[in-house]
């Protein structure tokens, strides 16, 4: 199955197996030249802590890591430059016969992954990569880079959009982001994370996303008073006309905008709006809304904007403000509060050309850094009431029949599932010996599915503050490997 285009190879114009760290290729090389190459590995990407301090992640990501597989080469350029890099002793790095490897490398590499748009937690995987050591380890940096940045960027946009409820959020964030890709990603991500549209236009087309935006102060700026700049611009733009009205003072901006959307009405048209960008976003959205309604402008939205994040909203929304949407920028896509999710991509399990699975840990200091081995799933249980816990079981195993889940911090804390529970495995094939073997899924319905999915879970995991601590465990039999492979190693 081939996709038609990819939206990486669009943006960037070039394949990317050269986006990854050096010394993902200096283990290659060493691999290729040392005969591990061919062993068949498992690596698992997942994420410590929570991010922003809450109880829960939204996956993102998935489509774009779908996209690198597809694109994944070493084309002629990317060689010839490798061929250029000398080690200490001023000799070439890579031996020609690895670079000609790299060339005619095609992924042959099983993908599982949990679909985007779902609720995840900790040290669940998110992605299962399987294949041949080389490509898994090959693979790490770009998957990482994904899925971090999309997943951290996902969440706090489902923080900011369940805090506004049913009032839209507009992603404005491509100004102060990251970068270019930075930016394309969080107006992606911020979609999936209940998000509106944005105003990000290359997203708009790259993505599908709805593309939404108002005027700036350099509009008003540009004339001489702001009512004949609010004039010109309905006569130019009758069918977009959000008025942004605090660049001289805001409630006298209003009365500007009430008279200008008068005259749009006379034309047949309507005025959308006004937008408040800085002061007393409560008060004055109140008062607007007063002026609003007293001259009949009962749909015209108020618009917010101006460093907002969910702490700010949730407060202008206790303090009754009238707002009915929120644009949302540089603490959005930036992630301001938890600049970066943290995840990893472990080996968990290796199997040499004609051996049996060894399965693998990292051990730390501290056991929750501790990596998980086998071949991993996590099977979401449900009672009545929704989605109860998440077990992960090695899959070279297969769950036991009586399904008990230990806490590893805390091996007296257990959960028994009865075999006939309502249950769903998370992680779903993506790729198969190097061949799609899913459905791309729209970003619209990733978007639904982040909403249904919160829906499934006790309210205590959105809240802000001590959020309920989801239980997320091992299956019986795995955390005894878990606890073997540690004894064995310390
Ligand atoms: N009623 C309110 N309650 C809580 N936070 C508010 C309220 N009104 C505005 N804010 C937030 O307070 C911060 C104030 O920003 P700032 O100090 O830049 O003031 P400003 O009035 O916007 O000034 P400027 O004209 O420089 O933009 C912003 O993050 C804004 O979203
Ligand atoms: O505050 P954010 O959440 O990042 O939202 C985007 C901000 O970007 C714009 O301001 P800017 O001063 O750049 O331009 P402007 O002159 O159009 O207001 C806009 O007015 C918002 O305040
Ligand atoms: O359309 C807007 O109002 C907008 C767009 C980008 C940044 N700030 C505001």
């Amino acid at each position: 199955m081939l996709d038609s285009h990819s939206v990486l190879r669009q943006i960037y114009g070039t394949p990317l197996g050269l986006l990854t760290d050096l010394y993902q290729l200096t283990m290659a090389h060493a691999y290729w030249k040392t005969g591990g190459a061919e062993s068949e590995a498992v690596f698992h990407l997942f994420f410590r802590s929570n991010p922003f301090g809450g109880g829960y992640a939204i996956s993102a990501g998935l489509d774009q890591v779908i996209d690198y597989f597809n694109d994944y080469q070493f084309d002629a350029a990317d060689v010839a430059y490798l061929s250029e890099l000398r080690g200490n002793d001023d000799k070439p790095l890579f031996e020609p016969g690895f670079l000609t490897h790299l060339k005619e490398l095609q992924l042959q590499c099983d993908l599982d992954a949990i679909p985007e748009g779902t609720v995840v937690f900790p040290h669940q995987p998110l992605l299962r990569v399987r294949g041949p050591l080389i490509q898994c380890q090959l693979l790490e940096t770009a998957l990482l880079n994904i899925i971090n940045f999309q997943t951290l960027v996902a969440t706090k946009a489902s923080r900011i959009t369940s805090v506004c409820g049913d009032d839209p959020v507009l992603e404005f964030g491509l100004r102060r982001a990251q970068g270019i890709d930075g930016a394309l990603s969080a107006s992606r991500a911020a979609f999936i994370g209940g998000c509106a549209a944005t105003s990000n236009v290359l997203a708009g087309k790259l993505f599908g996303i709805p593309v939404k935006g108002t005027h700036a102060h350099s509009w008003v700026m540009c004339f001489d008073n702001e009512r004949e700049a609010f004039e010109t611009y309905a006569d130019a733009m009758p069918n977009n006309c959000v008025f942004l009205v605090d660049t001289y003072d805001t409630l006298q901006g209003v009365r500007h905008a009430i008279d200008v959307g008068q005259r749009l009405k006379e034309r047949g048209h309507q005025m959308v709006g006004i937008r408040l960008d800085s002061g007393d976003l409560a008060y004055l959205s109140i008062e607007a809304r007063k002026l609003l309604d007293e001259a009949g402008f009962h749909d015209a939205a108020i618009v917010a904007s101006n460093d907002l994040d969910e702490q700010i909203i949730r407060s202008l929304k206790e303090q009754g403000a009238q707002i009915s949407v929120w644009g949302v920028g540089t603490k959005l896509s930036t992630a301001f509060d938890q600049p970066a999710l943290g995840g990893v991509y472990k080996l968990s399990a290796i199997k040499p050309t004609g051996g049996q699975w060894q399965p693998k840990t990292k051990l730390s200091e501290q056991a929750i850094k501790t990596s998980t081995p086998g071949i991993l799933q996590v099977r979401r249980y449900f009672d009545d009431q929704g989605a109860q816990a998440d077990m992960i079981f090695n899959e070279l195993d297969g769950a036991s029949d009586d399904c008990v889940m230990i806490d590893p911090l805390d091996p007296t804390r257990r959960k028994t599932f009865a075999s006939d529970q309502k249950h769903e495995d998370l992680l779903t094939p993506v790729f198969r010996n190097g061949t799609r073997v899913c459905e791309r899924i729209s970003l619209a319905k990733i978007r639904t599915r982040r909403e249904q999915q919160l829906q499934q879970f006790h309210s205590g995991i959105r809240r802000h503050t001590y959020p309920h601590q989801y239980p997320v465990g091992l299956e019986t039999k795995l955390n005894e490997l878990k606890t073997n492979l540690i004894l064995q190693a310390r």
